[in-house]
């Protein structure tokens, strides 16, 4: 049988979610400290761990099937990949920066500036198309130190909570790209793979549904039902079970994590007893 073959950050920042969401799908998929190629127990699906950076690349190439990398990787290398789902995790944005106490008049300051970049790709895409001609000065990594060392008078890179930028006495001045992590394949995936892959992200799209919900079980006299059903949305509408004791009912349904301590104090004034609340795995509609 065919197998989709998967790459993966071996070690990282999208290394630990990527895994945790394959797990969650409920593919037994093992990382060996030095192996570099799994095959899943219980799932036609091969990984290849590699650095991101070589990901795009190695899908358009076919070398692997699919793989999982940020979305600013996937703009920078330009391959001829598509994004099959967007994953959520590894949330980040591409920025211009400067120095703190430089006054910042527009994206004009960058006319004839030195910008330092892992990026150059989408930087010289984004210059362009606002007419500003910068000289862009590659490096691969600790880029927020160029200006501080007279490397750069500005810095393009990934800005997430901004702590980096504070700690080096930079500010942000222009989001470029908002990126998270992608699920990327090459457009002439095969039919059987094709096949793969479409399971695959069913069972990432159920695993990612369930989270941030609860699935919460209560008893309610039978005169409330209306009123208590009302404060709970539900899949569809709650789901009701009579009590052996007479009068009562026992209703389930399905809330936001978010909502949880809002609801259950109208829910208790409403005349609800016996609440409970547990973790859901998956949701399949
Ligand atoms: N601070 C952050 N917050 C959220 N997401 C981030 C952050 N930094 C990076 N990312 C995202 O995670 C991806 C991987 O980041 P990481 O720092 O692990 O890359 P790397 O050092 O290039 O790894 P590799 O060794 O595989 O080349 C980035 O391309 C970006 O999409
Ligand atoms: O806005 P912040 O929350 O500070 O995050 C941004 C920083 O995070 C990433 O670096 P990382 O911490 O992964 O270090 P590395 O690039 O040296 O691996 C990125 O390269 C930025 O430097
Ligand atoms: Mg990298």
């Amino acid at each position: 049988m065919e197998k989709l073959k998967i790459a993966i950050q071996t070690k990282g920042r999208l290394n630990e979610d990527s895994m945790e969401l394959i797990r969650e799908s409920g593919i037994d998929l093992s990382m060996g400290k030095r192996k570099l190629v799994s095959t899943a127990g219980n799932f036609p699906m091969e990984a290849l761990f590699l650095r991101d950076d070589d990901i795009p690349q190695t899908v358009a190439d076919g070398v692997a099937d699919v793989g999982i990398v940020g979305e600013n990787e996937m703009l920078e290398k330009q391959e001829n990949v598509v994004i099959s789902k967007r994953l959520g995790f590894s949330k980040c944005r591409l920025s211009l920066a400067i120095p703190k106490n430089t006054d910042y008049p527009g994206v004009e300051f960058f006319n004839g500036k030195k910008i330092a970049t892992s990026y150059p790709n989408i930087l010289k895409k984004f210059l362009h198309e606002n007419n500003v001609e910068a000289e862009i000065h590659i490096i691969t990594g600790s880029v927020e130190i160029a200006p501080g060392i007279g490397l750069a008078d500005a810095i393009f890179d990934i800005v997430s909570s901004g702590s980096t930028l504070v700690s080096n006495r930079l500010k942000e001045v222009e989001v470029v790209v908002k990126s998270e992590a992608v699920l990327i394949s090459r457009p002439d995936l095969p039919a059987e793979k094709r096949e793969i892959l479409d399971e695959l992200i069913f069972r990432m799209e159920s695993v990612q549904r369930a989270e941030g919900k609860k699935y919460i079980l209560l008893n309610t006299p039978n005169e409330k039902i209306e009123e208590v059903a009302a404060l709970l949305p539900g899949m569809k509408s709650p789901t009701l079970v009579p009590l052996a004791k007479e009068g009562w009912s026992s209703m389930h349904s399905v809330i936001a994590e978010d909502d949880f301590w809002e609801i259950i104090g109208k829910l208790k004034k409403a005349g609800a007893e016996g609440i409970l609340v547990v973790p859901i795995e998956k949701m399949i509609f």
